[in-house]
Order: C-alpha cells, then structure tokens, then sequence
C-alpha cells in the first residue's frame, strides 16, 4: 500500500508578482518552481533576472494543459502543476524534480501566503457544491485541506459534459438559484463567480389564454410575472397573480385563500400530509391546483404534490414569495456551469492553499477506536487524516464507511431517503423559435424553457439551442414511460413548442438529446426530515456534508452550500476556532408578519 501523508504548507514564500523572499537553500529551487508557475508566458520578462533560465525551462516543460491554463491564471499554483514534479513524498518532507532539473528534498511550500501550520490534515471527500463551500470556508481561515473528488471535473450533480454530436459543452441541466437562496448567492460572490449569473426580475407563465379545459384550438398567451414597485411585500406580487389568463376570478379568489392558509399553517413535522391531501382539504379546485400549485411546486421541489410533504411546500412560499421582496426573483447562470463550478472555482481554492485531486476516488474511511484516521483510495493509496468531511450523494455514504462505528445505527436511516428523477431535453433548432430568454409552461408536459443561446449571450453559428426541464418526471424514466420512446418524447415535446409558438413548427431540428438523472435529488415526503442526519456525526473527526444533510432546505444549490458551512462550522469548533458561517436569518417583511403571523 502506497502511502501519501497530506501536509499542511508550512514555508512562508511571499511573492506576489515582486520580490522573492528566499526561504533558504532547502527550499529554493521549490520556491523557483512556484514563483514560474505565477507568471504568464506574457510575462516572464518580469521575473528577475537571476531567475529567468530556470523559469523559461520550467514554462517550456510544463505540461500543455496546465501550462494553457496559465495563460489565464496570474497568481498561483495548482496542485495538479505540483503532483508531476513532485517524485517522492514522505511524511512532510518532499522529494521534487526542480526547475533546473535537479532533485532536491524539501518541505511543503505555500503560495504566496503563510498559511497556518496544521500538525494535522483535513480531507473532504467530494467537489460538488457541499465539498466546494466547505472547502472555500475552510481556506477563508487559512485552514488547508485536500479535496478528493472521483471524477474528472468538479461541481458534482451542478456540472457539464461534451455533447458529442453538437461539439458543445452542455449542462448536466439547467441550474437555477433564487433571490432568497441566500447563502449560496453569497458563496458565489465569495469564490468570484455572481457575475455569471443573470437576475431575472421578470418571469413568462405561458398559459391558455382564458380559463376552462384546453383544447386543440386553445390558444396560448405569455403572462409577464413581475412586482409591481408601487406596492409593499408580500402586496407586490398580486397585481401579478391578477393579471394571470388562465384563472379566472372565483379562481384567483380561491387561491389567494389558499396561499394565506397555507402561510398561517404551522405544521407538525411527526405528522403532516401531503401537499394533494393538503389542497384537497382546503378546497382547491382541480384547475388552480393544476394551473398553479403544480406549476410552482413540481418546478421547485422536484416532485409530485401526491408526494410533496406540506412543510416543504409552505417552505417554498412562505421563503420565495412571501418574506422578503426580491426572493422570488431566479437567478441563471449565462455560462456553462464547468465553468462556474469546475474552473473558477478550482483556480479560487488552489490559489488559497487547497489541494484539489480530481479522478481520485475513495474508497473507504478509516476509523480506530471511533475516531477518524484517514482514507483509502480506489487504487490502494492510504491517507492520513484526522478530520473527514463527507460530501458526497447519500446513496455513497454507507459504502465508504466500515461496517462498526458509533452512530452507524442512527446514519442508516439515510438508506430510506427516496430519490425523484429530472428530465432535461435539449433541443438545436436551425432557426429562433422564440426571443423569450426562459418561460414557465402551465398544462404542458414541459416545464420550463430556457434559451441557452440568448442567456450565453453567444452568437447563434446557425443553430439556437433551447432546454426544456421536466421535473418529478417519474413518468419519463424507462421504468414509466410505458414503451414509449425518447424520440416520441421529445416529439411531444416540440407538438407543445409548436403550438405555442407555431415557427418551431417550421424549423428544422438539427440535434436533439433528452436526459433524466433518476437520483437527481431526494424525494420530500412527508417524514423526511426525520431521516436527515446532522453534520456533526458521533465519530471524532467525521463530518458530513451534502444537500441530504439536515439543513432545513429541499434538495438544492443553496442546501448543499449550507450543508458545507455548517461541516465547517462543526470542524473548527473542534479545532478550538470556533466561528459562525451563516448569515443571520432574513428579516421578514413587516405586513407579511402582520398578515401571516409569519
Ligand atoms: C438534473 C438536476 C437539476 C437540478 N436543478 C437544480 C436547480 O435548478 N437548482 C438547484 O438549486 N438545484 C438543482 N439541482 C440540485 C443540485 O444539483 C444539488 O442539490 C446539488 O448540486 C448537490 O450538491 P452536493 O455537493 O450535495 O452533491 P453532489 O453534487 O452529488 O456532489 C457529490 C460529489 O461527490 C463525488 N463522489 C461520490 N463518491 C465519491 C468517492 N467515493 N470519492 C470521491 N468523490 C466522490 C461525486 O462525484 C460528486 O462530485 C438539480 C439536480 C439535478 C440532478
């Protein structure tokens, strides 16, 4: 068994663009490896002098993809760079092949900053967003930590891949935050990424164009869903719901009832309905709970109201359109999210001393007399370590661990948590079929659209690509789709397309692809939260993290961030450096309080 002991960078070598600090003959030529790795090919006529052959070699020799991606990156190391040069590594001291092409045995460096020496080591097991705020709060205050993921790029379920056949990089599907997600819109201010999402202060409700059944002649019409700035929170959103076609007044009327009973409810966790029991019970008729709260809940929660608990769909209103004024607004990323989560992010955490190992898969954590000692990797190699955050899927979490430990009993119950499938079907057309950026479907299969091409703001190169999400689409998986094809899924799904805007109808399809990620998040049924384990686990040393995690947040972007500051949160007030990293609840609106009791 090979073994890797994970190291804290313990010698100060400061510069920043400037000066050398030289750290002493032990370290130099490590501290030339990592003062090249700062600079551009563009501007190596910046490094000093006395350094500049063993800085040319170094750029020259480097590998072509980490290299490239210095052209874009000014300051920094990332470990991937390091890892070839290093030849041997034991304990703390490391054997590295230097610029000038001798061997020479050193410490551990930093990059630029003095980091904290740490006598031990923290690994976090997992990239997706969990690991990744777990990972940028750690580096925050200056605590190092590896970061293992077994796949090749980072972001986890929040990911891209290569389409093949449209030569394009395509999101895993269509991630959208909220105004009221406030941690992780924070957290992507933190790691330099806010920019690259668009606030959309205006939504399109693609609706019948009056109430009533639909039909093959009903027409469709775009509601525009937007607050109404004269008006105070929650009133200013109800011109909005008024103006809505497809309801007509006893049924917005109805609604209105129903949302102020909704928010006046307080739920009992041990014991609460579904949300179809709950709207039968309070008088929903068929038509508004198809035409709204299916609408808003399905996209939301990812699942079916027969299966929706009534805790998390009150969550939905009562924190997305009722608290604050901005909540609802949604908030989409304009580049792929391999970008956002995969590159950004990496270069953000590398550069602050995380040490980042992709295609690195583990495959047990060790644990002696119920404290952590380390990891296991796939191919054998052990790692020592003595504190442990586990961020990955829960369906992952009993696997990696052994089969005695304290708390094993209580963590089981994760094995009953239920996932529920979304579909994504994308769609290349070789003309525009709508200049809406994104629309939400009422009566339609479809859901939501959204017109990748205008929100990358691309040029079009002839082809306009649009994704269509279908949430909760147990109906859609191979299991429930009673034979029928993908192909007549996505037919059915331009059927739709066309009839609401009928040129769909008249262009060609030059590439199509439909997706459904059957665990795409864990099922909120009633009882859920009962199976949802704290970050604090009864294992000295072991955290977790995930959007499974207790976070009092449904399966999303902002639950897994939580999940990832309170790991982190629970490992410094064991390291004796206590501090709290989530932001102090809302304040809620003064005439949602009155007229709520919120
Ligand atoms: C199709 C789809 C659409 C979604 N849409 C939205 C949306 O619009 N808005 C929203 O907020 N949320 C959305 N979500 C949910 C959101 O993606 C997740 O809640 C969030 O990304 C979960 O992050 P996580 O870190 O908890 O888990 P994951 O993203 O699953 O990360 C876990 C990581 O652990 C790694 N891993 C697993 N096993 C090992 C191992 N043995 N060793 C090392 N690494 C390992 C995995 O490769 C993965 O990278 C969507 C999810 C899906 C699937």
């Amino acid at each position: 068994m090979r073994t890797h002991r994970c190291t804290a960078p313990s010698t100060r070598v400061s510069h920043q663009g400037g000066d050398l600090v030289d750290p002493g003959p032990a370290v130099r030529s490590i501290a030339q490896l990592v003062f090249t790795a700062q600079y551009t090919p563009r501007r190596i006529n910046k490094i000093p002098p006395r350094l500049q052959p063993a800085a040319g070699k170094c750029l020259n020799q480097g590998n072509p993809r980490i290299f490239h991606d210095f052209t874009k990156v000014t300051t920094g190391i990332s470990a991937d760079f390091r890892y070839p040069h290093i030849l041997k590594q034991q304990s703390r001291k490391i054997q590295i092949q230097c610029t000038d092409g001798t061997i020479s045995h050193a410490r551990h460096v930093g990059q630029g900053k003095s980091l904290e020496d740490s006598s031990t080591a923290t690994v976090i097991v997992g990239g997706g967003l969990a690991g990744l705020a777990c990972a940028a709060a750690l580096a925050e205050r200056n605590q190092p930590v590896t970061l293992l993921e077994s796949r090749p790029r980072l972001g986890g379920r929040a990911s891209s891949f290569e389409d093949q056949q449209s030569q394009s990089l395509i999101d895993n599907c269509q991630h959208v935050s909220m105004g009221c997600c406030h941690e992780f819109n924070r957290f992507c201010e933190t790691v330099g990424i806010a920019d690259s999402f668009e606030r959309a202060e205006q939504l399109y409700f693609i609706g019948p164009h009056q109430s009533g059944p639909v039909n093959a002649d009903t027409r469709f019409q775009v509601n525009r869903f937007a607050s109404s700035p004269a008006l105070p929170t929650p009133l200013h959103l109800f011109p909005a719901f008024a103006r809505l076609s497809y309801l007509n007044f006893r049924e917005k009327r109805e609604l209105a009832q129903g949302l102020k009973q909704l928010a006046r409810t307080r739920v009992n966790l041990q014991d609460e309905p579904t949300m179809a029991d709950w709207l039968q019970a309070h008088g929903q008729s068929q038509t508004v709970i198809d035409r709204f709260w299916n609408v808003v809940l399905v996209s939301a929660l990812s699942e079916s109201l027969e299966r929706i608990s009534l805790s998390h769909a009150r969550k939905v209103f009562v924190d997305g359109f009722l608290r604050a004024r901005d909540s609802w607004q949604v908030l989409i990323p304009t580049t792929p999210l391999e970008q956002l989560y995969g590159t950004t992010i990496s270069d953000w955490l590398t550069t602050r001393g995380t040490e980042i190992r992709l295609k690195t898969g583990v495959k047990q954590i060790h644990i002696t007399d119920g404290k952590v000692t380390g990891v296991e990797l796939r191919d054998g190699t052990h790692i020592d370590a003595d504190r442990v955050v586990l961020a990955v899927p829960h369906q992952r979490v009993l696997d990696l661990l052994p089969a005695e430990f304290p708390g094993r009993t209580e963590l089981s119950r994760i094995a009953e948590l239920e996932a529920a499938p979304i579909t994504s079907v994308h769609l290349w057309f070789d003309r525009e079929i709508t200049p809406l950026p994104h629309a939400v479907f009422v009566d339609c299969l479809s859901q939501w659209m959204f017109n990748r091409t205008q929100l990358m703001q691309q040029e079009h190169d002839g082809r306009w690509y649009y994704q269509i999400v279908i949430s909760a689409s147990h109906q859609l998986t191979a299991a429930g789709r009673q034979g029928r094809s993908q192909e007549e899924i996505i037919q059915e799904v331009i059927a739709e397309l066309t009839r609401i805007w009928p040129v769909t109808g008249e262009a060609q399809l030059l590439h199509s692809r439909m997706l459904t990620e059957h665990h795409a998040v864990f099922s909120v049924q009633p009882g859920v939260e009962q199976l949802r384990p704290a970050q604090r686990t009864q294992v000295a040393g072991l955290y977790l993290a995930g959007d499974w995690t207790s976070t009092g947040w449904p399966a999303t972007m902002e639950g897994a961030v939580r999940s990832g500051l309170l790991a982190a949160e629970e490992l410094l007030h064991d390291l004796g450096k206590p501090d709290s990293l989530l932001l102090p609840p809302e304040n809620t609106a003064f005439l949602s309080k009155m007229l709520f009791r919120l």
